[in-house]
C-alpha cells in the first residue's frame, strides 16, 4: 500500500531529529557532511527510530543544498551527500518504513537575505538528486517564510508526483513570522499541490497544539505535526534538551484529537520520543472532524497616551528652513558642558539636536539616556541615531520600543562604523541588519507589528531619516542607495558634512529627483591638523584642498584657525541654503560654541532669504 492509501484510514509515525541527536553525541560539524564520512553514525541513527515503531523515516538532508553546504566548502557535493543519504535510509528500512527525502527551508527573520532565485536554483538541484534516488516521498521542512515554500513547493508538485508533505515553522500561536495565520498558510499549500500539510519544529507540544487547534482538517490533503522536543537549554557552552518523554506519551492523543495523520519529532526529540508516539498512536484510526477554535482577529490600536510631541522634521524641512545639530554624547562621564550646549542651541531656536551612536565605534554615553534628559528638562527635540552595529535584532527592537515609550520619536537608522575602527577593536560587530533593513523594520513598528510581525497592539510613530554619504567616488550609486532607502520607507536624509561648493551643487543636481528632503551636513574645521586627519582617516569624509590650504595656513594660531573654520561654513552654509532647507550642523569636540554661531547665523541667513515680510516671525 502506498504511503497516501495509508494515511487515508491511519496514522503514521515519522522518526525525530537527526541534528540534534547527533549533536548530543557531540558532533558539532555539517551534519550532511556524516552522509559521506561516518555513514555507520546516519544508519544507527535510523535504525534506531525504525525500532522506536517509526513507520516512516527520513533522509539525513536537511541542509544537503547549495546555499548551505557552501558555507562549509562543501557546495560540490550536492550529488554525492544526497544520494548517500538517500542509500543509507534506504539500506536500513529495507522496505519496512517509508522514505521521504528531506529539504530544509532557507529564510529566516530577514526573508529578503536570501532571493528567491538563489533559492530556486538551489532548490532544484537537491530536488533533481532526491528524485534520481527514488524516494518514497518529498519532506518540505522547517520554512518560516511561506513565500519560499510555495515557491519551492510549486517546483516540486511541477517535477513529480510523488506525495509532497509541506511543513511550515509558526512564529507565535497560530501564526508565521509575517502575520499570515497558520490555517490560511495550509490551506495555500494544498492548494498548490501539497499531499500533506504542517507543521514542524521551534515550538514543542504546547505552543504546536494550541496553534493546531486553530487548524481546520484539510479538504484533501492530510495534517502532519513534528514538535521539538521542549525548548534548548544552553548550559557550559552547549545547547540540550532537557525533555522527558513520557510528555510525549502524554501528549500524543492530543495531536490525535487535533487531526494529525503523520506525526513525528523534530529538535531535541530522540528515538525514545518516537517510542511514546508510536506506543499511544501506531495504526490508530484518524479523526475525521473536529471543532476547530477561531481566533478572533487582533486589530492594532493607535496608542491613546503616547503620542508624537512634534512634527515629523520631513515635513517641517519641506516648508521652511530648518537647522538641526548634532552634539554628541560624552565620552566621560561629565556631563556638563553637553548640557550647556544642548541648552544654548535651545536658545538658538534649532529644530533639534541629533545625538550619535557611538560614531566611529567609540564609546559615549548612552544616547537614548541623554535624548531623553534634554528632552523632559530642556524641552528639546532629540533625533536618536541607532546603528545596526551594537545590538542584534532583539536589541534593536527592544530600544525602539523603548524611545517609543519614552515618547522620542526622531531616529536615523544607519549601519554604523564597524567596531575595528574604534576604541574596542576586538569587539564584534553585530550587524544582524544593515541600514536598508532597520529602516524596513522600523516602518513594520510604524504599523504596529515587531521585526517578526507579531501584533504589538499599538503603533510607533518614527519619523525615520537615513544617512547620505555623497563624498564616494561614484555619486550615482549613492543616490541609489538613497532611492533604496526611500523604498524600504526613509522618511528624509541627513548627508556626512561636506566641504565644498562645488560638492554642494553636484549633491543638488544629483538628488534635486528625490521626493525626501535631504539635511546638508556641514561641520566647522578646528585646525589643520583636524582637517587633515578627516580628509585623510575618517571613512567618507573628503575636504576641497583650498579649505585645507587655508587652515594649513593658520597650523600655528588655533583660535584663528578655527575661526577661519567657522568662516568657511558660513559661506557653505550661504551657498547650501541656495539649494536645500535642511542644514545639519555638526558639533566637533561638544564645542558648541562654535556651531551656536552658526546655528545662529543659519536663522539669520534663512530670515535674509524668505525677505522682510517672513523676517519677524519664527523660522525655526
Ligand atoms: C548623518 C550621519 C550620521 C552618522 N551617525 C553615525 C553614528 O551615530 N554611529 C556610527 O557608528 N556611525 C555613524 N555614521 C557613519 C555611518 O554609519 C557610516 O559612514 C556608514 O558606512 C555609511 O552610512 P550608513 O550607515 O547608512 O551606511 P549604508 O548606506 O547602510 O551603507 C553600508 C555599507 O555600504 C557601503 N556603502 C555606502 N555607500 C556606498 C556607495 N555609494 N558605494 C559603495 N559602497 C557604499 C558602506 O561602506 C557600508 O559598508 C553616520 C553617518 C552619517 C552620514
Ligand atoms: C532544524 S529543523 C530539523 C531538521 C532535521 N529534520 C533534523 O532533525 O536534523
Ligand atoms: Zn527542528
Amino acid at each position: 500500500m502506498s504511503f497516501l492509501e495509508k494515511l487515508k484510514n491511519q496514522i503514521l509515525i515519522a522518526d525525530g531529529a537527526m541534528g540534534t541527536l547527533l549533536y548530543s553525541y557531540g558532533t558539532d560539524c555539517c551534519f550532511e557532511e556524516l552522509n559521506l564520512s561516518h555513514p555507520e553514525q546516519i544508519q544507527h541513527i535510523h535504525q534506531a527510530y525504525i525500532d522506536a515503531g517509526a513507520d516512516v523515516i527520513q533522509t539525513n538532508t536537511y541542509a544537503a543544498n547549495y546555499l548551505k553546504l557552501s558555507r562549509y566548502g562543501l557546495e560540490d557535493s550536492v550529488k554525492d551527500i544526497n544520494s548517500a543519504a538517500v542509500h543509507h535510509a534506504k539500506k536500513v528500512a529495507k522496505n519496512r518504513a517509508f522514505i521521504l527525502g528531506t529539504i530544509g527551508g532557507n529564510r529566516g527573520i530577514k526573508p529578503n537575505s536570501i532571493s528567491l532565485e538563489e533559492i530556486k536554483r538551489s532548490f532544484r538541484e537537491q530536488l533533481y538528486c532526491l528524485l534520481l534516488e527514488e524516494v518514497d516521498g518529498l519532506l518540505l521542512e522547517t520554512f518560516y517564510d511561506l513565500e519560499e515554500l510555495e515557491t519551492v513547493l510549486a517546483i516540486a508538485r511541477k517535477e513529480t508526483k510523488l506525495p509532497i508533505i509541506a511543513q511550515v515553522s509558526i512564529q507565535e500561536p497560530g501564526f508565521l513570522q509575517n502575520r499570515t495565520p497558520v490555517n490560511e498558510a495550509l490551506k495555500r499549500l494544498e492548494s498548490i499541490g501539497a499531499d500533506v500539510v504542517g507543521l514542524n519544529c521551534r515550538v514543542g507540544p504546547h505552543h504546536m497544539l494550541l496553534t493546531l487547534e486553530q487548524i481546520e482538517l484539510p479538504k484533501q490533503a492530510y495534517l502532519s505535526a513534528y514538535p521539538n522536543a521542549s525548548l534548548p537549554a544552553y548550559t557550559d557552552g552547549k545547547f540540550h534538551y532537557d525533555s522527558d518523554a513520557d510528555y510525549f506519551r502524554r501528549a500524543a492523543n492530543e495531536f490525535r484529537k487535533q487531526g494529525v495523520r503523520l506525526i513525528g519529532g523534530c529538535c531535541g526529540t530522540t528515538p525514545e520520543h518516537i517510542r511514546m508516539f508510536a506506543a499511544e498512536l501506531k495504526n490508530k484510526t484518524p479523526i475525521k472532524e473536529k471543532i476547530v477554535k477561531f481566533t478572533p482577529k487582533v486589530t492594532v490600536v493607535e496608542d491613546p497616551t503616547i503620542k508624537r510631541e512634534h512634527t515629523p522634521l520631513q515635513e517641517i524641512v519641506k516648508q521652511r528652513p530648518s537647522v538641526i545639530v548634532e552634539l554628541d554624547p560624552p565620552r566621560k562621564l561629565d556631563t556638563r558642558k553637553f548640557f550647556d550646549g544642548a541648552k544654548a542651541l535651545k536658545e538658538a531656536g534649532i529644530d533639534a539636536i541629533t545625538l550619535a551612536d557611538n560614531s566611529l565605534a567609540q564609546v559615549r554615553i548612552s544616547n537614548e539616556s541623554l535624548g531623553y534628559l534634554i528632552k523632559q528638562e530642556l524641552g528639546i527635540r532629540p533625533l536618536i541615531h541607532i546603528s545596526c552595529r551594537d545590538r542584534n535584532i532583539i536589541g534593536l527592537q527592544s530600544h525602539l520600543m523603548g524611545l517609543h515609550t519614552l515618547g522620542m520619536h526622531d531616529v536615523l537608522a544607519i549601519t554604523g562604523d564597524p567596531a575595528r575602527v574604534g576604541d574596542f577593536p576586538g569587539a564584534s560587530s553585530v550587524y544582524d541588519v544593515s541600514s536598508f533593513e532597520l529602516i524596513q523594520m522600523i516602518k513594520q513598528l510604524n504599523e504596529g507589528l515587531s521585526f517578526s510581525g507579531k501584533d504589538l497592539g499599538q503603533k510607533t510613530a518614527f519619523s525615520i531619516a537615513g544617512a547620505f554619504n555623497p563624498n564616494v567616488r561614484s555619486i550615482e550609486k549613492a543616490v541609489k542607495r538613497l532611492e533604496k532607502k526611500m523604498d524600504c520607507g526613509a522618511d528624509y536624509f541627513i548627508s556626512q558634512p561636506i566641504f565644498s561648493e562645488e560638492k554642494l551643487l553636484e549633491v543638488y543636481e544629483h538628488t534635486k529627483h528625490l521626493k525626501a528632503p535631504i539635511y546638508i551636513g556641514l561641520m566647522p574645521l578646528t585646525s589643520s591638523r583636524n582637517a587633515e586627519f578627516l580628509h585623510n582617516e575618517v571613512p567618507g569624509i573628503k575636504i576641497a584642498d583650498s579649505i585645507r590650504e587655508r587652515m594649513a595656513k593658520l597650523n600655528d594660531q588655533p583660535n584663528l584657525a578655527a575661526r577661519e573654520g567657522v568662516e568657511i561654513t558660513k559661506s557653505l552654509i550661504d551657498a547650501a541654503l541656495d539649494l536645500f532647507n535642511g542644514i545639519y550642523l555638526i558639533t566637533p569636540f561638544l564645542r558648541y560654541e562654535l556651531t551656536l554661531e552658526l546655528a545662529l547665523y543659519a536663522r539669520q541667513r534663512a530670515q535674509e532669504l524668505r525677505g522682510n515680510i517672513h523676517a519677524k516671525t519664527t523660522i525655526y
